[in-house]
């Protein structure tokens, strides 16, 4: 492992945010144990990965779908490679479920052996660039930009955490076949969330009758999330991540509109 530089840690060719790696369980990724029922949310950053996980996470508990418990999504659905809220994914009572950003060639051979389910969200690139451009400017621990032309070059060179969009996406395409995967795209979530549930579950094999779809439905709505504390990252951000400034979120989508209408992507 390259532990030079101050915001990215080089593992194996791939850029992981340096701040939060769990490089102890890197040590032993490869053979990092896998369970039948477990089940991974992969994307790259900026791709909808708290959007799933809140998903996942109202699926599979009923105390979080009808609110009784409460349960802070990261903690339901912790990062593989990232050590935010210190879990010991050894310990964890099944079935598990988990966030990774890595790469298809670093899954534990459990995964590539089809022993897990993955959930893979894409994101059109346009969109994620936008995005990612903002959450760097926020996050302590990401290197910040001067402007989109700045952080352009950075996210065009693979020289952010992620490493390159276009890798990350087209690896686990062409390699889908060594895994247990479903692949689902931002965008038509966002058409479609009731049908995206759906979709979801049935691959999961968990019954949800007409009452749990709905819950999970709403619970995953943009507006739900922006204002729900177990949701949005507010504390984990404030406390665990750390922010470079009091302004942004995980949901931003400030310039989601301007995307839309503006040339410059609504990066100003
Ligand atoms: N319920 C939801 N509906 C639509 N988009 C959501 C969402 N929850 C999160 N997102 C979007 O997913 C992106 C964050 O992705 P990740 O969780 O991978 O970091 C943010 O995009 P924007 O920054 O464009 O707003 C955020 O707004
Ligand atoms: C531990 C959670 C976490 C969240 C966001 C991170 O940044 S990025 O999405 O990988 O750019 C890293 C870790």
């Amino acid at each position: 492992m390259d532990n030079t530089d101050t915001y990215l840690l080089n593992f194996k060719g791939y850029y992981l945010a340096h701040f939060t790696a769990n490089t102890d369980l890197l040590k032993n990724l490869d053979d990092f144990e896998i369970r039948d029922d477990d089940v991974f949310i992969v994307t790259y950053p900026k791709s909808g990965t708290i959007w799933a996980q809140q998903i996942l996470s109202s699926i599979y508990f009923e105390g979080h779908r009808n609110k009784t418990e409460m349960v802070e999504t990261l903690d339901g659905v912790p990062f593989l490679e990232y050590a935010a809220g210190k879990i010991d994914q050894l310990k964890r009572p099944s079935p598990r479920l988990f966030s990774s950003h890595l790469p298809y060639y670093l899954a534990p051979k459990g995964v590539k052996n089809k022993r897990a389910k993955i959930i893979y969200i894409y994101r059109n690139p346009k969109n994620i660039l936008v995005s990612y451009f903002h959450f760097s400017n926020m996050m302590a621990g990401l290197q910040a930009a001067d402007d989109i032309e700045d952080f352009m070059k950075m996210f065009f060179d693979g020289k952010v955490t992620g490493s390159l969009c276009f890798d990350h996406i087209r690896g686990w395409y062409e390699h889908r076949h060594d895994f247990n995967i479903l692949f689902m795209m931002y965008e038509e979530m966002r058409k479609d969330l009731r049908s995206s549930v759906l979709k979801i579950s049935s691959f999961l094999e968990r019954q949800l009758n007409e009452e749990d779809v709905e819950a999970v439905v709403k619970q995953a709505t943009f507006e739900n999330m922006k204002f729900d504390p177990q949701a949005n990252y507010e504390q984990i951000l404030k406390h665990d991540l750390g922010r470079r400034t009091d302004e942004g979120s995980f949901l931003a989508q400030r310039y989601r509109w301007r995307l839309e209408t503006s040339p410059d992507c609504g990066a100003k």
